[in-house]
């Protein structure tokens, strides 16, 4: 078979999601001159609008789906191909694409996200949400149904509880608490009125260009690999069932078996334990406390993993214990002149007190960001630092219609329970909690318009001693600006 033509580019993002559309901008504006390929295999790909500074180290911005053109008008050396990554040659530097092209690159940068985790018991009845066609089949689904069942305790589960109106929802989770990945059982208390709360239908405006894709065939249902989805990925959705909305948790559970109706009606034992005004159900799920449920569907949310075949099939790339992609303090994996960014990516460096990977827009964006730097720096021969960004960890979210900043270590993690907490709390206004350590805060979190974000980012930042202010820290009537601003 003849060998395809080698297409030269100095640089190659692979993924247009926002962690490879994010290097690709600014490889342009530190190399305009150099030639840059965005290959994604999606038609559409992400940029980021309208981005309000809130702390030196937090951002609130949108996120927009649009035609690659967009990008290539804005950044004239930036082309975009929408095809596959097949294989990767890493010595000859060469990206092959399942339509039979052949690109080389003298760096290249590989963003290819992450895909869902599914039930180990996936089938028919499973679904997940990740990208644009996955929410369009949620909706689909979710108008004819009177129950779903949510297993997962992360952000998906979160939003889509507080989201979906109209059904029955069994929210079947691991932990003790709701929203157990974000936040801790005292926040958690405080965003439960809000669980019970039919939310208002406003009008289904959506705050996102939307574009539809028209050809399902492009990305298979089974691939995995759209462009993830972000904050406002219900807007513009109509996502209603067919009844009156119920909220039923089931806390410390995992999923035993999924049933289909044939299979669950032959288990005698089975039966004494389904609700005797159940009816039929297309899908039956046992949950490890023992109880049987019946429900139209059940939306998989447990978290994703990196998605790194295309890259390391046939090669040697080292992986974090996550699976992602291991990186070093300038972004490269462990095979030469290859870096990565974003979900795909696990951080190998030894990372400031303060900061931890979570696998956030937030970050994808910071990621693809301080990439192009280190792309661009190791041809120029430039030396460069480390991006302020990961001194700390600051995530800025809405749950339940409050807005969420998470700083630092907020759940105490890696301090081994052995931290304070100061906490001030005003039922459906605010909740506030600092995480200290001998006097010194390591995180917070803010729930509610509580301006803090700034000050405590400080605080974290500069470990600065505050045992004499006691609980006197989070006192209203002190205004506490004043004194560390
Ligand atoms: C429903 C939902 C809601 C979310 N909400 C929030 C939120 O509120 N806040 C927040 O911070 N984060 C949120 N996230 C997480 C956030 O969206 C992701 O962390 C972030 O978008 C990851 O960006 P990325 O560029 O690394 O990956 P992705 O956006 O997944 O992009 C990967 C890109 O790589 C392409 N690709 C994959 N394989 C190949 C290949 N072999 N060849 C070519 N291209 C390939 C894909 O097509 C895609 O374009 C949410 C995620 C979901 C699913
Ligand atoms: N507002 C925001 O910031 C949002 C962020 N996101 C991001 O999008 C990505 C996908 O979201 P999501 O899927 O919710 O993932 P998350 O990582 O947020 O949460 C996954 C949850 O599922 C639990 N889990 C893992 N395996 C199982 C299992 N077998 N059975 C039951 N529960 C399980 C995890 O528990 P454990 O941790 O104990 O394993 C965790 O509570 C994440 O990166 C997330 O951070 C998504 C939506 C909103």
């Amino acid at each position: 078979m003849e060998e395809p033509v080698t297409e030269e580019y100095t640089y190659i993002v692979v993924g247009g999601g926002i962690a490879g559309v994010t290097c690709a901008e600014h490889l342009y504006i530190l190399h305009p001159e150099a030639q840059t390929l965005v290959l994604t295999a999606t038609p559409l790909i992400k940029a980021v609008t309208n981005v309000l500074p809130l702390t030196k180290t937090l951002d609130t911005f949108e996120v927009e789906e649009h035609d690659p053109n967009t990008l290539q008008s804005k950044c004239p050396s930036v082309s975009v191909i929408q095809d596959c990554m097949a294989r990767l040659d890493v010595e000859k530097q060469l990206v092959h694409t399942s339509a039979g092209r052949c690109f080389s690159y003298q760096k290249l940068c590989v963003c290819t996200g992450a895909t869902p985790k599914v039930l180990a018991e996936r089938g028919p009845h499973v679904v997940w949400l990740r990208d644009t066609e996955s929410a369009q089949q949620f909706q689909t689904r979710i108008k004819d149904a009177r129950r779903i069942m949510i297993v997962g305790n992360g952000g998906i589960a979160t939003e889509m509880v507080y989201e979906v109106t109209g059904v029955e929802i069994i929210w079947a989770m691991k932990d003790k608490h709701m929203t157990a990945h974000f936040i801790d059982p005292g926040a958690a208390e405080f965003m439960q009125p809000e669980l019970i709360r039919e939310k208002d239908e406003g009008p289904t405006i959506s705050k996102r260009r939307k574009y539809t894709v028209e050809h399902s065939s492009q990305i298979s249902r089974t691939s995995l690999i759209g462009g993830s989805l972000g904050p406002d990925w219900h807007s513009g959705l109509k996502l209603k069932g067919k009844t009156e909305r119920k909220i039923i948790m089931e806390k410390e559970v995992e999923v035993k078996r999924i049933f289909e109706p044939m299979e669950v009606m032959q288990l005698e034992e089975a039966i004494t334990r389904l609700n005797s005004e159940e009816g039929e159900w297309p899908v039956y799920v046992e949950l490890t406390n023992g109880k049987i449920y019946g429900c139209d569907f059940i939306v998989s949310a447990i978290g994703v993993t990196p998605n790194v075949s295309a890259v390391t099939t046939g090669n040697n790339f080292a992986l974090g214990e996550d699976g992602g992609l291991l990186i070093d303090e300038k972004m490269r994996t462990t095979e030469k002149n290859i870096f990565a960014a974003g979900d795909v990516c696990s951080p190998g460096w030894q990372v400031a007190p303060h900061w931890f990977q979570m696998r956030l827009w937030t970050q994808a964006r910071q990621m693809g960001s301080y990439a192009s730097k280190c792309m661009w720096s190791s041809l120029a021969g430039e030396e460069i630092y480390m991006d302020f960004c990961f001194e700390l960890f600051s995530h800025a979210t809405k749950f339940f219609g409050h807005k969420v900043i998470l700083l630092g270590l907020f759940n105490g993690q890696g301090l081994d329970g052995k931290y304070e907490i100061l906490l001030r709390y005003t039922r459906g206004m605010e909740y506030i909690k600092c995480v200290m350590v001998e006097g010194r805060m390591q995180g917070a979190v803010l729930i509610g318009e509580t301006d803090m974000e700034e000050t405590f980012e400080n605080l974290i930042l500069n470990q600065m001693d505050l045992s004499e202010y006691g609980e006197d820290l989070l006192n209203p009537d002190i205004d506490i600006e004043d004194y560390f601003d």
